[in-house]
């Protein structure tokens, strides 16, 4: 198929000479401050409120400069809308006056219980009304994050992504927000994606063995021709699709390959339950007088998880934890391509081809226990990652909501690093964009009243609540310690030792786990750390501890997202929300299915082979490459 190409006036360049991404942050980085004030000029609702911040560096905290600006709704719109509330309040009070004055002696009853409803309506509409008085948006300056960080010190990412069943939650929508996150333009040994699968099944693990060959391909023709989205069913369904570059010709080349490519992708992983069935049942009838009618992997072991014919041990609520590391970490040094060839005809020779470390894993399940779904599998990804990367952030998708935008990792990251208030900053909470919704939005899916008025307006206060997807986490916060504003310097873990359960190994990673500046260090997985990781996965691991609690997500309730969120807010962290609109925003989007998802919010190798890089498993080999910088804060005592 002939795609419609579009050229962008100020596309980012990646070739850079060295083949890695610094250029493309740099051209960003040139091409933001004219955008922001053309943005700031036409801008007739939002006024800049931090002249004097923006202007200087902040004393004291060695020089560093902000990192986001801060804008108000203005005073002609906002004064009137106040006044307008004010109203509204006295028409209110004075009504309830008459109510009051003139009870309904005839029927007691009927006036007590119509005044309480109108109570609690005139109560809720308060506190909606409340945070309205003094909306803020705040806009991530990824210029200055670049100019101040450069890549090199850019903190480390810990990527979470929760799926659970490959046809309710479509596989073909988990493997492209897999994919979008291997393609972002975050260095990439300083970030790692883990995939956790509650269902345990053997599809999901194969389908992320099928993204890691095909990564090898998408990744680099996106650090090419910085094409955005990264997420490769989003990219080929636009009707143009831009790039950046003056090579028309190869361009339309390589994207008929990669496309060609990503179509046979798809016809592999949408096989897959086929092919394990397949696969099974020819093992299991050579295999007579065994009795068991396992799943199978391509390497004639059996699956530890849950099996296509599920027996004892192997079924969805009843299976061994898995971990696989599929992507292993990758060296802190650009690598670049190999020119075209009559083998390979994308000339990657000014590319890097590194990706990122990727991971498969499924917690233990027994009978018996609450498992207590999505809050119960990040808990344990919070624990599995503090021992293989152990990133101070942590993000967490759903697995129907990709990147829409390559720099979006950078952007919270501005807010995190901040002089002012960064340190006290728990999360980021980026809105949810949802594709497939009627164009006319008549229904109101998108719920811009929400993501784009209430979460501005609670901006203004301590910050948005979590809202369960497309959020990035200081990962001390999640552990339930205290902001630093409330706590002394050392964080005290003596005493508290029980609250994170019994693994030594994982409460050792908790002080690193702590420093902001801290990237991420690889690790061995030999036998040890595989049997400290399956000792974190296990169900009865948070017994007796405050997992669930105090620390990490929160259990028992429905929207343990919003819950968790309150909790980090009473303890006095902030939040705060990234909702940038101009080109360079960074944003997520959550692609709710095309049938159900769209009127709901939030809702929006066996090692890979063909990969360039070294991979290991758990049992097996790993990479081993120090790449780290951390001078330290906070520290533990
Ligand atoms: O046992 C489970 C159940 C769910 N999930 C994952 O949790 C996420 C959200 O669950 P879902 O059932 O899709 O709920 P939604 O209503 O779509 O999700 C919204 O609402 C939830 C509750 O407020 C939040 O946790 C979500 O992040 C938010 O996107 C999905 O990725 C699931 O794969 C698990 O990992 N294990
Ligand atoms: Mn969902």
């Amino acid at each position: 198929m002939a795609a419609a190409v579009t050229r962008r006036a100020n596309a980012l360049r990646v070739e850079a000479p060295d083949g890695n991404a610094e250029s493309g942050r740099a051209s960003l980085a040139a091409d933001s401050p004219a955008a922001k004030r053309a943005a700031d000029a036409k801008d007739d609702v939002w006024v800049a409120a931090d002249e004097g911040d923006t202007s200087g560096a902040i004393a004291g905290d060695g020089n560093r400069p902000p990192l986001f600006r801060t804008f108000k709704v203005k005073g002609s719109i906002l004064h009137p809308y106040r006044f307008m509330i004010l109203v509204r309040l006295v028409a209110i009070v004075a009504f309830f006056a008459w109510r009051v004055k003139h009870k309904n002696h005839d029927g007691v009853w009927l006036w007590a219980t119509s005044m309480v409803a109108d109570v609690w309506f005139g109560f809720s509409w308060l506190l909606n009304q409340l945070p309205k008085l003094n909306p803020v948006k705040r806009v991530p300056d990824l210029a200055a994050l670049a100019d101040h960080s450069g890549d090199a010190n850019l903190p480390g990412i810990d990527i979470f992504v929760t799926t659970v069943d490959p046809v309710d939650e479509p596989l073909l929508y988990t493997v492209n927000t897999i994919l979008s996150i291997l393609a972002t333009d975050y260095p990439v040994d300083k970030y790692a994606c883990y995939l956790s699968d509650d269902g345990g099944t053997l599809v999901h693990y194969e389908a992320m063995i099928e993204v890691a060959n095909f990564a090898v391909l998408w990744v680099p023709f996106c650090r090419k021709y910085c094409v955005e989205p990264r997420s490769p069913e989003n990219y080929f369904g636009m009707k143009t699709q831009q790039y950046a570059g003056s090579m028309a010709g190869e361009f339309m080349r390589d994207h008929r390959r990669v496309r060609r490519e990503y179509d046979e992708f798809k016809v592999r992983v949408d096989s897959l339950s086929t092919t394990i069935r397949q696969r099974s049942d020819a093992y299991n009838s050579s295999k007579k007088g065994d009795g068991v009618r396992a799943t199978w992997m391509a390497d004639g072991t059996q699956w530890p998880g849950t099996w296509i014919e599920q027996v004892d041990n192997h079924r969805r609520g009843q299976h061994a934890g898995i971990v696989q590391v599929i992507l292993g970490h990758p060296s802190c040094k650009p690598q670049l391509g190999s020119p075209a060839s009559a083998d390979n005809p994308l000339d990657f020779s000014n590319v890097d081809t590194r990706l990122p470390m990727l991971v498969y894993m499924s917690r233990e399940k027994r009978p018996g226990y609450n498992h207590q779904k999505k809050a119960g599998a990040m808990n344990v990804m919070l624990r599995v990652s503090a021992l293989l990367s152990n990133a101070p952030f942590v993000v967490n998708f759903d697995g129907d909501h990709y990147i829409n935008n390559s720099q979006a990792l950078h952007a919270p990251m501005c807010f995190m690093l901040d002089p002012r208030d960064g340190q006290n900053t728990a999360f980021v909470q980026f809105p949810q964009r949802f594709d497939d919704v009627d164009p006319t939005d008549r229904y109101a899916n998108h719920n811009r009243v929400f993501f784009d008025g209430t979460m501005l307006s609670l901006n203004g206060l301590q910050g948005p609540s979590y809202l369960g997807t497309g959020t990035m986490f200081r990962r001390v916060a999640l552990y339930g310690m205290e902001p630093p504003r409330y706590r002394a310097e050392n964080i005290k873990l003596a005493g508290k030792v029980n609250e994170f359960g019994s693994s030594t190994s994982f409460i050792n990673s908790m002080p690193d786990g702590a420093i902001q500046e801290r990237s991420i260090t690889p690790v061995l997985v030999d036998e040890a750390l595989s049997n400290d990781l399956a000792t974190l996965m296990t169900c009865a691991y948070e017994d007796g501890s405050s997992w669930g609690r105090d620390v990490g997500w929160v259990y028992n309730i429905a929207t343990e997202d919003v819950v968790t969120g309150f909790r980090m807010h009473r303890q006095g962290w902030r939040s705060m929300y990234c909702s940038t609109l101009s080109s360079a925003s960074p944003t997520s989007t959550c692609r709710p299915t095309r049938s159900s998802r769209c009127s709901s919010w939030p809702t929006t190798s066996s090692p890979s082979s063909g990969s360039s890089q070294s991979s290991s498993t758990s049992r097996g080999r790993s990479a081993r490459t120090s790449c780290t910088s951390s001078p330290s804060y906070p520290s533990f005592t």
